[in-house]
């Protein structure tokens, strides 16, 4: 097998091993992520509808034009988030959906993950947030203690068209601790990088830049080793014209990578594991 093939197989065993976990005739409400790992899942979501195996009425809520017309070719009915029905009114939990599985590009030893490699980030932080368990899949390339140290791309940042030049600007100028006048505190600092470097993302087969699903553009931000996730994630989203940030911190409560081997391995976070 080619290791393009493998590395296939490998999200495709990851997704069927979530997917058996998670979703069975219980679930009444499902979030479906975005990518090429989640085809995976759909494939099997497929399969078990065709066994009889879901819930007759499962609604599943889509993260991307990509995830509804996987939600729609599987045959399943897609519910945008915000017209899903409330089931239970008197509920603690705003959370409308049950289980939400999707994919990433990275992910720490704390289930910390960098998204939005495809552009769905938003969406899918809006469906993950509205979940009671966010279910990530992956294959082990993605697997990593410290985020950025794998996916170099650098985070996706949705902003908005309107500004992007002056949010690039104000992006490049991020320091890597909010007090940190120096270098030498970079190992204590939230981020490696001294002078990040943003890039608008830029479109294949369509000259000019990505235009999200919500007609957005993207900034790829390269910040180096991601030491603080949630304290990068905010000071990103501080800055005016920017809609969302591709980091999901504290957000999943489980991730299952595909090994080369065929073999699984299933994550929760580190400091829950017992
Ligand atoms: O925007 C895209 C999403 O966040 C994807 O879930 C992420 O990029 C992982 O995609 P893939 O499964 O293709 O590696």
């Amino acid at each position: 097998m080619s290791s393009a093939n493998i590395v296939e197989q490998a999200k495709r065993t990851a997704a069927f091993a979530a997917v058996d976990k998670h979703v069975d005739s219980s679930v009444r409400v499902l979030g479906i992520g975005s990518g090429s790992t989640v085809v995976y899942a759909a494939e099997r979501l497929l399969e078990l509808k065709n066994e009889g195996k879901l819930h007759p009425d499962l609604l599943c809520v889509p993260t991307s034009f990509q995830s509804k017309q996987l939600i729609v070719d599987a045959g399943l009915r897609a519910v945008d988030l915000d017209d899903l029905p409330v089931l239970d009114a008197a509920s603690a939990s705003f959370a409308s959906i049950d289980v939400t599985i999707d994919g990433a590009d990275e992910v720490d030893s704390e289930l910390n993950a960098i998204k939005g490699g495809g552009g769905a980030h938003l969406r899918e932080k809006l469906v993950a947030n509205a979940s009671r368990k966010l279910v990530l899949i992956a294959d082990s390339r993605k697997d990593s203690e410290t985020l950025g140290t794998k996916w170099e791309k650098g985070i996706p940042v949705e902003v908005s068209p309107l500004a992007w030049r002056t949010i690039k600007r104000q992006l490049e100028r991020l320091v890597p601790q909010s007090r940190a006048q120096s270098a030498a505190l970079a190992s204590s600092a939230a981020f490696s990088f001294a002078n990040p470097k943003a890039e608008l993302r830029q479109a294949v087969r369509k000259a000019g830049p990505v235009v999200t699903d919500n007609g957005n553009f993207i900034l790829d931000v390269a910040v180096g080793s991601i030491y603080d996730p949630l304290s990068v994630e905010q000071l990103i989203k501080m800055i005016p014209g920017v809609i969302e940030v591709g980091i999901f911190s504290g957000m999943a409560k489980e991730a299952w990578f595909g090994n080369e081997d065929g073999s699984i391995v299933c994550r929760v976070p580190k400091s829950e594991a017992k």
